[in-house]
């Protein structure tokens, strides 16, 4: 594939050349299943991923029920199957607001600093507990003018934001001169960025992928001296605009490294926005065969609107943060075509829906993503504000 044209099916994902995971399943659910529920097989899943729900009229009504070859499963009600398919969920997710860098990096028109920090208060006032502020990367190197407008005022912007205690504002660094820069502008946390295609490597950062660990390797050792909190992330993990379908090995290869130097959270970006629930669930096994689960954050561009499927299939597998980025701004320079991030109010809302907590009150994000429309002079990106405000107005 060698543009956004064609989707990524299953079938076009590369053989892992890795030991994958036996299971996906987290103590977390087996706990918070009742000893009954085990001991009558309706949590314990003695079908090993072999089972297929069949559906059988009688005179209760219409019962699901396990057919496999050895019948030692217990028919199951129907009225588990909710419970049965969620039972995996998490009760918490982190959400990782990436708007005001990722998102507005990739606006044609100059947004005033005072806007972006206007921005980041009120994303906070709205209750999420990280927010990336801004980018310390090269104004020279820019194939486009937009990230030289939307990033030359980093220093700014970071010295501008009153922080607020227990809320992380991280800042990319893609080598020691921008982590110089950062540590003099009072940044707390810093963000390093792979890539898992060497071509986007090239192209984003202007090395390969093993000069770039090289590069971090320096960077992360000096946050680490510093004191500072680290995240890693790894782009292109599913697709890369001119490779391709990309190798989950290559994922899990560059998540390793940056996890081992020192990343406390390794954030896997779909840069491109091509991964489905079934290549986004492989990507993410071979990851987790290196990294702890609740050291992983999911990433997802909503080019073809597969992100919420494919937060809700890395939730199904244990992840608890998940980035996303106000009113869905956003899109990558280096990536022709892709879409802004997964709108953080349709995120919000999915969670809400499923019970599980945010600390995130929708109104105030609703707010800022309207401010932040407003002053781009355009619609929100997210469904849920755009139905919400309807509903209001
Ligand atoms: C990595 C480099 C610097 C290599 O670029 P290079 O040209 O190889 O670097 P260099 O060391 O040769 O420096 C070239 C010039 O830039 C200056 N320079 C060098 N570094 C800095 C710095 N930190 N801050 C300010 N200036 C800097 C340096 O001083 C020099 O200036 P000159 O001597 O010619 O006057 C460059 O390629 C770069 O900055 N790339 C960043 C690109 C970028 O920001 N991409 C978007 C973010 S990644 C992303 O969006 C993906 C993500 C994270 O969201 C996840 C996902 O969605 O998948």
């Amino acid at each position: 594939m060698s543009s956004l044209e064609e989707p990524l099916g299953l079938g076009d994902l590369p053989k892992l050349s890795i030991n994958r995971l036996g299971s996906f399943s987290s103590p977390r659910a087996y706990h918070r299943a009742t000893a009954d529920d085990r001991n009558t097989h309706k949590y314990n899943n003695s079908c090993n991923g072999s089972t297929q729900i069949v559906f059988h009229g009688n005179s209760h009504g219409w019962h699901p029920q396990c057919r496999q070859a050895d019948s030692s499963c217990d028919a199951v009600e129907l009225r588990d199957l909710p419970r049965k398919v969620m039972w995996d969920l998490p009760s918490f997710v982190k959400i990782v607001e990436v708007g005001p860098r990722d998102g507005l990096q990739n606006e044609k028109g100059n947004v005033p600093t005072s806007v972006k920090i206007q921005l980041i208060h009120k994303l906070v006032a709205a209750g999420l507990s990280v927010v990336e502020a801004t980018s310390f990367v090269s104004p020279k190197w820019v194939p486009q003018l937009s990230l030289e407008l939307q990033l030359a005022d980093a220093k700014e912007v970071l010295k501008g934001i009153q922080q607020v205690p227990d809320v992380r504002y991280p800042v990319l660094t893609p080598n020691l001169r921008g982590f110089e820069a950062a540590v003099a502008a009072g940044a707390k946390e810093i963000a390093v960025f792979a890539s898992a295609s060497e071509s986007f490597s090239k192209s984003n950062i202007n090395c390969t992928i093993d000069e770039s660990l090289v590069r971090y390797r320096d960077v992360t050792a000096a946050a680490k001296k510093h004191g500072l909190l680290i995240r890693g992330y790894v782009s292109c993990v599913i697709g890369c605009p001119v490779e391709g379908a990309i190798d989950p090995s290559k994922v899990a290869y560059v998540a390793k490294e940056l996890y081992n130097m020192g990343c406390s959270e390794i954030s896997l970006g779909d840069t491109i926005g091509v991964g489905t629930p079934g290549s986004v669930a492989a990507m993410l096994e071979a990851v987790m065969s290196f990294v702890p689960v609740d050291k992983i954050a999911v990433h997802f561009h909503d080019t073809y609107g597969q992100a919420l499927a494919n937060i809700l299939v890395s939730l199904q597998m244990g992840i608890s943060i998940v980035d996303s980025s106000v009113s869905g701004l956003g899109g990558c320079p280096y990536a022709k075509g892709a879409t802004g991030n997964v709108a953080t109010e349709d995120v919000v809302y999915m969670l809400h829906g499923l019970g599980i907590e945010t600390n995130v009150d929708l109104n105030k994000l609703m707010e800022a993503g309207d401010y932040i429309s407003k002053h781009l002079g355009r619609p929100v990106g997210s469904k849920t504000a755009a139905a919400l405000r309807k509903l209001t107005t």
